[in-house]
């Protein structure tokens, strides 16, 4: 064995002949798959995380440190230049190549600075040379940059969540000491937008842009990330039971009890994969509850697939309105808070769950924490959230705070590989 470098005492050292061979073998798998017309994404993630590791073991550490200055300057120009709708202006067909000249003409900017900003996306590859002398083409990856692609959505809020606050950090905690933030104010995200004072949301609120951003790239997530399924095989836990639970009539006597409550569910589609897959439950048995700007929407797009459905404004920091159903679900709720934050609205629930239903539950379905050594793409969401006051949990995390809110953990769902958990919880 190979080995290019002292490990730490206790690791095992690092292989690189063995890595390259490794990387060389998918690398083949790769191509014949690409030969043959098909794909295999997988298979491309784990060649390009072998290829970063390998990089940064074969790298002399001087140079793997200094490459991440380059990232950071990376970052600094496409976020600009997507601010700027600058990938919009780069023909895909034909001619195909913009020259800087036009560019600059076309954004209002010196060429002189265009020129410094898109030859360092060409040199980073983000960029393409065009085919003649001091132009650009698109590359492999700067159409995702492009403002109708949600990706650019996903790649402004990446930087807003993100980098913004990240490099605000410093004079955040010299401000407020080594803490987690505790509440919904004061958080890393506020105080790097100038608004340390108001809760994430009411400071994108007063950024209009960056809200529809926001909304769009969540929509883009629902779409490339796909929505936590919560029927069928693939879903970690299936609530399909709930379609053969008797229908009962609601305490004040008005129409049938809910069978399951989704708060701040949004623009509904966990009720709509419910009700399109779940045989026997009605719509009148489900809740959608949700912040009143978005109930409007939701009556406003009248969707006929949730025609039925009670749909209220409701606050989940509030007592619960809706009391003795089956199931309340909480998706991708919690990570938005701190743990004072989170038993709160736990405790809401909690306390709404019927006396006599042994099978009544709440779930809580999420994004986990990965134990141990995690992929860094896990822990670097953890960190978003952290700037917006919340945070990523595993298992025991989340049974404290089940604990401190009055319920049980009944069982957690996760499986090896899979980014999300399930915490089935009952009255404790
Ligand atoms: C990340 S989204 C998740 C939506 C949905 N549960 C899903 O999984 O698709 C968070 C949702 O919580 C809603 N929300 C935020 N604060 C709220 C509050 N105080 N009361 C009720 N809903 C709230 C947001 O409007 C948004 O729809």
């Amino acid at each position: 064995m190979t080995t290019l470098s002292v490990s730490p005492p206790g690791t095992k050292p690092y292989d690189i002949v063995a890595a390259a061979e490794a990387l060389l073998e998918d690398a083949k798998r790769l191509a014949a798959a690409v030969d043959h017309g098909g794909d295999n994404v997988p298979l491309r993630r784990k060649l390009a995380q072998t290829a970063r590791t390998f990089a940064v073991e074969a790298s002399h550490p001087i140079d793997a440190v200094k490459d991440e200055w380059v990232t950071a300057s990376d970052i600094a120009v496409w976020s600009l230049l997507v601010s700027w709708k600058a990938f919009d202006l780069i023909p895909l067909t034909s001619p195909g190549y913009v020259t800087f000249s036009d560019l600059a003409l076309k954004l209002d900017a010196d060429e002189s600075l265009i020129t410094r900003l898109v030859t360092h996306l060409i040199a980073t590859s983000k960029l393409s040379a065009g085919p003649v002398p001091n132009s650009v083409s698109h590359s492999r990856l700067s159409p995702l940059y492009i403002s109708t692609n949600p990706v650019s959505d996903l790649a402004i809020i990446a930087v807003g969540n993100g980098f913004k606050p990240f490099f605000q950090w410093p004079a955040y905690f010299a401000r407020y000491g080594r803490h987690e933030p505790p509440g919904q104010t004061h958080t890393p995200f506020s105080f790097a937008w100038g608004h340390a004072e108001l809760p994430p949301w009411e400071v994108k609120a007063l950024n209009p842009e960056y809200s529809a951003s926001f909304k769009r790239a969540m929509q883009a997530k629902n779409i490339f990330g796909g929505d936590i399924p919560i029927t069928g095989k693939s879903a970690l836990y299936d609530v399909s039971w709930l379609g053969s639970q008797r229908t009962t009539v609601a305490k004040d006597g008005r129409g049938a009890r809910a069978k399951i409550v989704d708060v701040g569910g949004g623009m509904g589609h966990l009720l709509k994969e419910l009700l399109e897959n779940v045989e026997g439950l009605t719509p009148q048995e489900c809740v959608l509850q949700d912040r009143p700007d978005v109930i409007e929407a939701v009556e406003r797009l009248n969707d006929p697939r949730l025609e039925g459905v009670r749909v209220m404004s409701h606050d989940f920091h509030d007592p619960q309105v809706v009391r003795g159903a089956t199931v309340y679900v909480l998706r991708r709720i919690l990570l938005d808070y701190s743990d004072a934050l989170a038993v709160n609205v736990l405790k809401q629930v909690a306390d709404a769950l019927p006396e006599d239903d042994e099978e009544a539950r709440v779930l809580i379905i999420e994004l986990k924490l990965f134990e141990g050594i995690s992929p860094p793409q896990n822990t670097h969401v953890d960190l978003v959230m952290f700037n917006l006051g919340g945070k990523l949990r595993n298992e025991k995390m989340y049974r404290d705070l089940a604990e401190k809110a009055g319920l049980r953990v009944v069982k957690y769902h996760d499986r090896a590989g899979d980014p999300h958990c399930v915490v089935e919880c009952a009255k404790a």
